[in-house]
């Protein structure tokens, strides 16, 4: 599995710099160009397929494009920044100018989309509405290490938030994550994170999911987790 992450690792910087959107201007750019390449990394689909991803991934990513041809799922984009509108919502709720300076703002990115391709989060989300679930594909890359070899159970954590999260809807928060890992994970694998939504109570939402292999025969976590909507009678901070 090393060995394989290795050569992984040699692709995947051979690759660096190459693949769409990677902002590799030199400095003697113009403005204008840099400012355009920005844009294009910004609003860059991330949820798609780069030479980084395993044949698992990309063989499980096209049978999800599949389901989604009659409708039943869709594919969920994925991009670093929140559009305008969406963070308009939130600051609604939390954003104390006092708190955040307007220009760190500015260069806020949602952090598993901030390594270069290959190296962090690879995923893609696909949900199903009418099910209200969701089943997110997962390459965790070599920099995600915890134990050596093995997926550090935070990264693992992270994702099973975002997972949980995307079978939401509209502005929420997480209240509650509860997770049994149960299987250490081997980095650079591809694991599958079946999400679902449990129970609508008020204002909270109760969601489960599993992290399996793709073949289905390792269960290497579960996990519940508590999401409230946002009262927009409320600040929370
Ligand atoms: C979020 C994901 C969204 C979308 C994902 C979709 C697609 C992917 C796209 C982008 C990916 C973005 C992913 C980002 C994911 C990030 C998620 C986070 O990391 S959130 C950050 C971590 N969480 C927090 O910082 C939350 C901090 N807590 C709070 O702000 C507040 O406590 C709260 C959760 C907002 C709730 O405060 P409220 O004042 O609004 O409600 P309360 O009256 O206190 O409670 C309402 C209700 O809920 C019960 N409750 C609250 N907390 C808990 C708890 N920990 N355990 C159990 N029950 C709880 C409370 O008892 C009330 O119950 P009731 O009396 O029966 O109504």
């Amino acid at each position: 599995m090393l060995r394989s992450c290795t050569a992984g690792l040699r692709s995947i910087w051979a690759l660096r710099g190459r693949r769409e959107g990677a902002p590799r201007l030199s400095m003697d750019l113009q403005p204008a160009r840099r400012l355009f390449s920005t844009e294009k990394v910004i609003h860059k689909d991330w949820a798609l397929p780069n030479p980084s991803w395993s044949k698992d991934l990309k063989l499980l990513f096209d049978q999800f494009m599949k389901k989604c041809e009659d409708g039943s799922w869709e594919r969920l984009p994925s991009y670093k920044r929140r559009s305008t509108q969406e963070s308009e919502d939130f600051k609604t709720y939390f954003l104390d100018p006092k708190l955040v300076e307007e220009e760190r703002l500015s260069q806020a990115q949602l952090f598993t989309r901030g390594f270069e391709d290959g190296l962090g989060f690879e995923y893609v989300i696909f949900k199903n509405n009418d099910e209200k679930r969701t089943v997110c594909l997962f390459q965790g890359g070599p920099y995600l290490q915890g134990v050596p070899g093995l997926l550090h159970g935070g990264a693992m954590a992270t994702m099973i938030d975002i997972a949980l999260g995307s079978c939401t809807g509209g502005a929420v928060m997480t209240a509650n994550l509860n997770i049994n890992f149960k299987r250490p994970v081997p980095l650079c694998s591809v694991v599958v994170i079946n999400s679902q939504l449990d129970k609508l109570e008020g204002r909270k939402l109760f969601l489960s999911c599993n992290v399996r292999s793709v073949d289905e025969k390792t269960l290497y976590s579960e996990a519940t987790g508590l999401f409230i909507k946002l009262d927009p009678e409320k600040s929370s901070t």
